[in-house]
C-alpha cells in the first residue's frame, strides 16, 4: 500500500491557489525531500498531509486513510516549521501530556518521554523549561515530540533551519538512525543536506509539481561532476573535451566542472582525468559520480 497517495490535489486561500493539481504516490523507506522556492506550497502540503487542512479539490491518504482521522494516531507526526513548546512547563511535563493525548498512561508517558528526550541528547534537561534552552536543543526537543510513539511517517518543516552547523549534523544523524524504521518527508532549503539524507525528491514550483529527480540515479547518470583546487581553467575545458566519449565540458561555478559524457564509448574516464591531473600538476577537491542535487533541480 502506498504511504502517501495525492490525486490531483489542489488548496486555494481565497483566490490564491497555494497547490495546484498535484498527483504523488509515495512508498514507506528512505527519506524524501520536499523542496521548492519560498511560496511554492511545501507548508500547505504538510498541513494537508498532516489534515490542519482541507484540500480544495482533489483527494489525499496516508496509508489508505483520510489525515487527521483516527486510524493514523500515533503513525504519523510532524515538526511544523514554527514549532513551539509551552515555556510555563517543564519538557517532561509537557512530554507527559503529550504521551497521555496519545493514549499512554502517565507512567507510560514518562518513560516515552525520556526515551525520546535521551534520542535526541537531551537527557540531562528534561527538568528544564524551554526558555532555558538553546535553539538547538528547543528544535531537538520539538523533533523529540514528533518521535513520541512509534510513528511510521514523520514530517519535518525545515529541521535544520538556524541551526548552527553541528547541532545541524545531530539532527541529521538522528534522522539516519532512524530512518530504518520511520520514512521522514523533509522539507528544506539546503540541498546539500537533502542530497546526503534523501534518494527521492519532490519538486514544487508555484504550487505545482516539478520533475522528479532522484539522488540513487548519480550511479548511472552519464555525468561526473569535479571541483578544482588548482588548474589552467581553458585548458582543463579543452583537454578534457578532447578525451574520447567525453560531449562536453561546464563550468559550473568558479571551480567546479560538470562533464558529461557516453558510458558506452568510455569505461576509464576516472583514470583518465586523474591521469590528465598528474600530467599537468592540477590538484582536485572533489569528484562526484553524477550532478548535484542543485545542478539536477536548476539546470
Ligand atoms: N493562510 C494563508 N492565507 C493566504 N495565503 C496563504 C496562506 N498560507 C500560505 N499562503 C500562500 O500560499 C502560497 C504557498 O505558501 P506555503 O507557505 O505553502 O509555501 P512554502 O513553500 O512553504 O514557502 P516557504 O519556503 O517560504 O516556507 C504562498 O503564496 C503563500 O503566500
Amino acid at each position: 500500500m502506498s504511504l502517501i497517495k495525492c490525486e490531483q490535489l489542489s488548496k486555494s486561500y481565497g483566490s490564491k491557489q497555494a497547490l495546484d493539481n498535484v498527483s504523488i504516490e509515495l512508498k514507506s523507506g528512505s527519506p524524501i525531500a520536499l523542496v521548492g522556492p519560498n511560496g511554492a506550497g511545501k507548508t500547505t502540503l504538510f498541513s494537508l498531509l498532516c489534515g490542519y487542512l482541507l484540500p480544495s479539490s482533489g483527494s489525499v491518504t496516508i496509508m489508505g486513510e483520510k489525515p487527521g482521522s483516527q486510524g493514523l494516531l500515533g503513525k504519523v507526526s510532524s515538526l511544523p516549521q514554527d514549532a513551539t513548546l509551552d515555556p510555563n512547563l517543564n519538557l517532561i511535563s509537557q512530554f507527559i501530556l503529550f504521551g497521555t493525548l496519545q493514549g499512554l498512561s502517565a507512567k507510560a508517558a514518562r518513560d516515552e518521554g525520556q526515551r525520546v528526550l535521551t534520542l535526541v541528547g537531551l537527557a540531562d534537561v528534561i527538568e528544564q523549561k524551554p526558555q532555558s534552552l538553546s535553539h538547538g536543543m528547543s528544535k531537538r526537543a520539538s523533533i523529540a515530540q514528533a518521535l513520541i510513539g512509534s510513528p511510521q511517517l514523520v514530517l519535518l518543516d525545515e529541521p535544520t533551519a538556524g541551526l548552527d552547523p553541528a547541532n545541524a549534523k545531530v539532527v541529521r544523524d538522528l534522522v539516519k538512525s532512524l530512518s530504518a524504521n520511520i520514512t521522514f518527508v523533509i522539507s528544506s532549503h539546503n540541498l546539500d543536506e537533502l542530497e546526503k539524507l534523501c534518494d527521492q525528491v519532490i519538486y514544487l514550483d508555484k504550487g505545482k509539481l516539478g520533475r522528479e529527480v532522484s539522488i540513487q540515479d548519480n550511479l548511472t547518470d552519464e555525468y561526473i561532476t569535479v571541483s578544482m583546487q588548482t588548474c589552467d581553467k581553458a585548458q582543463f575545458i579543452n583537454d578534457i573535451e578532447a578525451l574520447n566519449g567525453v560531449n562536453s565540458v561546464t563550468q559550473r561555478q568558479d571551480d567546479e566542472f560538470l562533464i558529461h559524457y557516453n558510458a558506452d564509448d568510455v569505461n576509464d574516464l576516472e583514470i583518465q582525468l586523474f591521469q590528465l591531473f598528474s600530467r599537468n600538476s592540477w590538484r582536485y577537491r572533489a569528484i562526484l559520480k553524477g550532478r548535484s542535487l542543485e545542478d539536477k533541480l536548476f539546470s
